[in-house]
């Protein structure tokens, strides 16, 4: 696990030292869970092999979401009707939540291990909702994602506004259309594990199925494989990319409640103004209105840029927005 990363562990989960009572897992091999469905695990091998397993008993009530990087033992040939067995999952990188809905505290892990967060937004039809991709920039924010927008249909209207929205907090942006240049996007996603979220009917599927041509096919293998349907489950899965990197397609991912997101942790992601929090009060919200916030001071210097303190403070504030997202 790398340092600057240890940040997102919550709380820290150490696989407890091995005992000669427990057994030794030293040939367990490593592999990722891809889909996730009534406790059966689809497991993906670096050379490709896709097998099938569930958690063994060591594991106890230890959740396993998909991303999640675990060792196996077992039948790990993958064959027809083979089984193997889970027993540890490794340290997560970044883990994305969702709570239920802003007022539920329970919060569920959607995925593990993702490198960032693309934000699927049409330019119209239906239109953008710079709310709702507030919302979800601290959603990965809090995961530790890198946050992404990808905004379609740049065909029926233009991305000025909202590129130049998203300007003060660094995130990347790229524009698509149908049947145009998708080479920006292929960037945005190469070598790297993609989370893609949108809301129904912004062109998620067209451009999945133009990055994964064999999209189709390869969700109906998995399901021949866990023998069964992918359209009954709501969980997130992985895709391969043909030019390197993955996406996460999460098809059940509708609602997006924040109650867990903690402040201090979205503040990290803007090394800038985490260095001039420090001078803040104990329990400052370093919202607007806050009477000795010293980001106010540091802006007012000059320390920081004023544009991305007030871009900071609208995403923060976007937590409370009465949306599903
Ligand atoms: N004008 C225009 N239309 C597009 C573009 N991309 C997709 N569409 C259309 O938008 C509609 C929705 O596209 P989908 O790819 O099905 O959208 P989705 O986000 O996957 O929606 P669900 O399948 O409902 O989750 C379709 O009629 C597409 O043909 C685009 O770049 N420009
Ligand atoms: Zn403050």
């Amino acid at each position: 696990m790398r340092d600057e990363d240890a940040q997102y562990e919550r709380p820290r989960r150490r696989t407890r030292p091995r005992t000669k009572d427990r057994p030794d897992y030293s040939d367990a091999v490593v592999a990722v869970v891809t889909t996730v469905d009534r406790g059966r695990y689809t497991l993906l091998f670096d050379e490709g092999t896709v097998v099938t397993a569930m958690k063994s008993r060591p594991l106890g009530r230890q959740g396993v979401v998909v991303g999640d990087e675990v060792r196996v033992v077992g039948d790990v040939s993958g064959q027809p009707g083979s089984l193997a067995r889970i027993v540890e999952v490794r340290d997560r990188r970044t883990v994305l939540r969702r709570s239920a809905d802003d007022d539920d505290p329970i919060e569920r892990v959607v995925v593990a291990n993702a490198d960032q967060l693309v934000i699927v937004t049409a330019l119209a039809d239906p239109p953008p909702r710079p709310g709702l991709i507030d919302r979800c920039l601290v959603a990965a924010y809090d995961a530790g994602m890198d946050p992404a927008v990808c905004l379609t249909k740049v065909d029926l209207a233009p991305a000025d506004e909202i590129v130049a929205q998203l300007e003060p907090l660094e995130v990347r942006t790229v524009t698509t259309r149908q049947d145009g240049d998708l080479e920006p996007l292929r960037d945005l996603l190469r070598d790297r594990t993609s989370v893609l979220i949108g809301h129904s009917g912004v062109g998620k599927s067209t451009l999945v199925n133009a990055l994964v041509p064999d999209a189709h096919r390869t969700t109906s293998h998995v399901n021949e494989v866990t023998g069964r349907g992918r359209h009954t489950s709501t969980s997130a899965m992985i895709l391969p990319l043909p030019f390197g990197g993955r996406i996460v397609d999460t098809p059940g991912f509708r609602s997006f409640g924040l109650a867990h997101v903690d402040i201090e942790r979205i503040l990290r992601a803007f090394a800038d103004l985490n260095t001039a929090a420090r001078d803040c009060p104990r329990g400052c919200t370093h919202l607007a209105g806050e009477p000795e916030c010293a980001l106010d001071v540091a802006a007012a210097n000059g320390e920081i840029d004023p544009a991305r303190l007030q871009s900071f403070r609208r995403i923060m504030a976007s937590r409370s927005l009465a949306d599903e997202y």
